[in-house]
């Protein structure tokens, strides 16, 4: 039976997630290989509910750990409906975020134990980690500006540029511990360098699963 490969694209607001899915479904689109694109928080319609929730902007303040729970109600339902039963068979998951996003977020950014972020992870997830985490590493200042141009900021986006530091330093931190499951992409380069290295890392997956 054909394995399958979790990989996920991580990164700060505007990195250009959304400009190199297109590239990375396509890709893998030429080489025949049966994947599912998706994305979290959301990827069920149960868990894109949640997403609305926790992106709207509102007037209450949203408590860390409330936003934490939500994250995480979320990615149980997600993996229990659509990656789990993916992997299963056979196919390959692309998923635009994962849990490196909440120990960017909700710990670099909210502050949050990573101790308590670990214990959700290892009840939501069991041993399933991502094969190979794509980040996508830009300059908060750039990539503000950069989302900026594609829409009105939604909850996440509306934080300071200070919480946005921290969730680059803890995503860079996050890679520096574990070199070999991540890639970390310049973002700030040319689309099509980043491209080309964004090939590479496909490539090495397919050859060495
Ligand atoms: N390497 C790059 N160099 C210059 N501009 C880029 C690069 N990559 C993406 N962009 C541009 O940056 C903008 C944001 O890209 P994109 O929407 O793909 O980012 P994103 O991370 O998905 O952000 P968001 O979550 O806000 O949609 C787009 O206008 C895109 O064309
Ligand atoms: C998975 C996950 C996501 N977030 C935040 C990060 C982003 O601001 C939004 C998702 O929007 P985008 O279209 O991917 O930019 O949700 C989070 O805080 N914690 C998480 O675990």
């Amino acid at each position: 039976m054909p394995k399958g490969r979790f990989i996920t694209l991580e990164g700060g607001e505007g990195v250009g997630k959304s400009t190199n899915l297109r590239f990375i479904t396509d890709w893998m689109r030429e080489r025949d290989i049966d994947f599912i694109q998706t994305r979290e928080p959301g990827g069920t319609p149960l868990a894109e509910q949640l997403r609305a929730l926790l992106l709207e902007n509102r007037e209450e303040s949203v408590d860390p750990t409330a936003e934490l729970l939500m994250v995480f109600a979320a990615r149980a339902q997600h993996l229990a409906q659509v990656i789990r039963p993916a992997l299963a068979r056979g196919a390959w998951v692309i998923c635009d975020r994962f849990t490196d996003a909440t120990y960017a977020y909700q710990g670099g950014g909210r502050g949050l134990d990573r101790g308590l972020i670990a214990q959700l992870e290892q009840t939501v997830q069991g041993d399933l980690r991502p094969d190979r985490v794509l980040l996508l590493d830009l300059d908060p200042e750039i990539g503000l500006s950069r989302a900026a141009e594609t829409g009105a900021a939604d909850r996440f986006e509306s934080e300071k540029l200070g919480f946005f530091h921290k969730v680059r330093d803890a995503y860079l931190a996050r890679a520096a511990a574990a070199p070999d499951r991540y890639a970390v992409v310049n973002a700030a380069r040319p689309l099509d360098e980043v491209q080309q290295r964004l090939a590479v890392e496909l490539e090495s997956l397919l050859k060495h699963p």
